[in-house]
């Protein structure tokens, strides 16, 4: 459904270049859902706008939906949905117009537009709501809407950016119920961006990690954490003298009466781990592990935090 190659975006600013995107490769098959990650300034919307032809790359292909996104536009835009940061609707016609309307300018005939317009409003629960106008819908009423928008001219493939900042946890919540449901009903191929990480975890089959306009992971949260990250055993112990005998043990360093160790299988290794230091004499006061985030991964590749709003675009 999506096949990039060498894809590259270099914008230039005065005499300041930047290379947002760095010669990305990238390949989605029908039916996926994605999560495409990274930091403020990592080149997510970049990618986006190149995929959905809202931006020429400065160099590469994309194949999108099975067009080019260079030579046919107009083809890449009839078969795929965007769901941008940004409202997608007016604020002069209802809801239901709206999409009706929005349906029309895809070609669609009054009819049909109505038929769709009212399959979309039962799908994202809309319905109590065709009446109403756009402004006076909730955050998550109106990112609602911008999805149904999204699927007036029933692409085969949505891209949505950060489809559920700025919602309140239960809308949030709401919105990837519709967005799961949407996937189940026409098997749409979805690629989004979301700075919640635990959304991208718990939801999307595959996970793409990009920093500094490069890709630097690409499978599923599992494989991620577990080749990249690995459980965590935490002890701490009365003393510091104790904790830096611990920490040698597994070749680590202890921080203050804290041990921290990464392993492959906390629940497994963590008994032996106590038996080693109970026979040395080590008391410990606490133990836990801890199964990795996608935070850590990104971590451990990049020695920064994925949720650190602090780095540098
Ligand atoms: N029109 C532009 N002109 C100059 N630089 C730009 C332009 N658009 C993006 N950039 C730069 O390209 C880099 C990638 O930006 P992009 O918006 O793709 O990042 P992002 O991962 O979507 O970030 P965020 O999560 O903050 O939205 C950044 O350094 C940004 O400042």
């Amino acid at each position: 459904m999506i096949h990039a190659r060498g894809l590259t975006r270099v914008f230039k600013v005065k005499k300041e270049t930047v290379e947002a995107v760095r010669a990305i490769d990238l390949d989605v098959a029908a039916g996926q859902l994605v999560a495409f990650l990274g930091p403020n300034g990592a080149g997510k919307s970049t990618t986006l706008r190149m995929l959905t032809t809202l931006l020429p790359p400065t160099s590469g292909t994309a194949m999108v939906a099975g067009r080019d996104v260079a030579r046919d536009p107009a083809g890449v835009r009839a078969r795929i949905g965007y769901v941008g940061q940004q409202h997608s609707a007016g604020e002069n016609f209802l809801v239901r117009d709206e999409l009706v309307t929005q349906g029309r300018c895809y070609g669609l005939t009054t009819r049909r537009a109505a038929a769709r317009a009212d399959e979309l409003l039962d799908l994202l629960d809309l319905k109590p709501l065709a009446k109403r106008k756009p402004g006076t819908l909730s955050g998550g009423q109106r990112r609602r809407l911008d999805i149904a928008l999204g699927l007036i001219h029933r692409p085969d493939l949505l891209f949505l950016d950060e489809p559920s900042t700025g919602l309140d946890p239960k809308s949030r919540a709401e919105i990837w119920q519709h967005i799961l449901r949407l996937r189940e009903t026409y098997g749409t191929t979805l690629f989004l961006t979301t700075h919640y990480l635990e959304e991208a975890d718990n939801m999307a089959e595959r996970v793409v990690i990009i920093d500094n306009g490069r890709i630097i992971a690409d499978g599923t949260a599992e494989q991620l954490k577990n080749d990249l990250a690995g459980d965590h055993i935490t002890i701490t112990t009365a003393t510091e003298q104790e904790a830096t005998k611990a920490a040698h043990f597994a070749g680590t360093t202890a921080e203050g009466t804290t041990v921290r160790i990464r392993v492959p299988n906390a629940a497994a290794a963590l008994p032996d781990y106590l038996r080693a230091l109970d026979s040395s004499g080590i008391k410990v006061i606490t133990a836990e592990t801890t199964r990795p985030t996608l935070d850590d991964v990104f971590l451990t590749l990049t020695g920064r935090s994925l949720t650190d709003d602090d780095i540098p675009a």
